[in-house]
């Protein structure tokens, strides 16, 4: 592409962000204001502490949500429940007929953060899963096994073949969204199989593979999990993504995790980007010469999956550099975005 055919603005339907980690409280009102002005909807996580498990704990932290969303800012949030041995088929029924629930998330037990209370075995859940296969309610899934024997690095892979084929198998019918994929064998798994599946894809996922963690030393802020993976990988899910295959989608999955909790000996895992997350899509779109399919993925495929109305309004993003801020507050504490202080080529209007 010559430097004349390089777009210097793109303008699109106003996007989704299909897997985000708003938090409560102070820290909700301190990260809520980038996601609503990036985003007009959000699937938003429900791994709090307490975890929230029921319809009724999901519509109080719905209200929580909207009285935290500073005047004039238009924003939808829309809620889950987190499953969990004990979540009864009733309690389905409750979400479905609420309208604000849209979804509900499988954290295997100890797979990520605050998911201690999550499912130690999928076959408990075997009767609340069909509920939601008969109604309509999608399962989002953090796809990794948490056995130990395991390596990091293959317990998404592993998990594919333990979990995600035999339930797929046993409920075809039930639709699934695989979160923040991060391998080629996922990102294949999805392209190819029947049915309704889908997967999110992070920003950070598709701009770096596991070598950004250790550049020059142990690079904190670039830890989460799923863990980054190798360079083979990266480049699976930046095909995925620019392909214009309707079952790809944007999830940030922007964890805001206080500057302590990330720089410590036993640092948090997660990756802040709600503040730049367009930005960062588009850096990849472009490296990858696909802008003119990142509004599919952004704005399209994700509210086409969970049968919402698509966005009517549009963003503008303009080639501009600018320089993303070390730290922004989080409560009484500090966040780093990621690649906090450094400059980033796109910003959003
Ligand atoms: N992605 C992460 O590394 N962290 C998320 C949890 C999750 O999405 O697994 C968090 O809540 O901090
Ligand atoms: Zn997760
Ligand atoms: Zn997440």
């Amino acid at each position: 592409m010559s430097l004349i055919d390089t777009p210097q603005t793109l303008t699109i339907t106003r996007p989704d962000d299909w897997h985000l980690h708003l938090r409560d409280g102070a820290a909700l009102a301190s990260v809520l204001p980038h996601s609503a002005r990036q985003f007009a909807r959000a699937i938003v996580m429900p791994n709090l502490k307490p975890p929230i498990t029921t319809t009724a704990m999901a519509g109080a932290y719905r209200e929580r949500i909207l009285a935290a969303l500073p005047a004039g800012m238009q924003f939808e949030p829309l809620m889950t429940l987190y499953l969990t041995d004990a979540t009864e088929p009733d309690e389905i029924r409750r979400a479905q007929d609420s309208g604000f629930v849209h979804a509900v998330k499988l954290y295997p037990a100890g797979a990520t953060t605050n998911s201690a209370a999550g499912v130690t075995d999928l076959a408990r859940c075997y009767k609340t899963l069909e509920v939601m296969q008969q109604v309509g309610m999608p399962l989002l899934v953090h796809g990794e096994v948490t056995d130990q024997d395991i390596d990091l690095f293959d317990r998404e892979a592993v998990f594919i073949e333990r979990v995600m084929r035999p339930l797929r198998r046993d409920m075809p019918a039930l639709k699934i969204v695989f979160e923040h994929i991060t391998t080629r064998d996922a990102a294949q798994y999805v392209a190819e199989a029947e049915g309704p599946i889908a997967a999110t894809i992070t920003a950070h996922h598709l701009l770096y593979n596991r070598n950004e963690m250790f550049k020059g030393g142990i690079r904190p802020h670039f830890y989460c999990l799923p863990v980054l993976k190798r360079e083979e990988h990266r480049l699976a899910l930046m095909t995925a993504a620019t392909s214009g295959d309707e079952r790809f989608f944007l999830g940030t999955d922007s964890a805001p995790h206080a500057v302590g909790a990330k720089e410590t000996a036993c640092g948090c895992a997660g990756c802040y980007t709600a503040l730049h997350a367009m930005e960062m899509y588009c850096e990849a779109f472009e490296r990858a010469g696909a802008l003119d399919k990142l509004e599919g993925f952004a704005s399209f495929h994700g509210a086409d999956f969970y049968e919402l109305p698509r966005n009517q309004t549009t963003v503008t993003l303009k080639r501009e550099t600018w320089t993303l801020p070390q730290t922004v507050p989080l409560g009484d504490a500090t966040l780093a975005p990621l690649n906090a202080g450094e400059q980033i080529n796109w910003k959003l209007l």
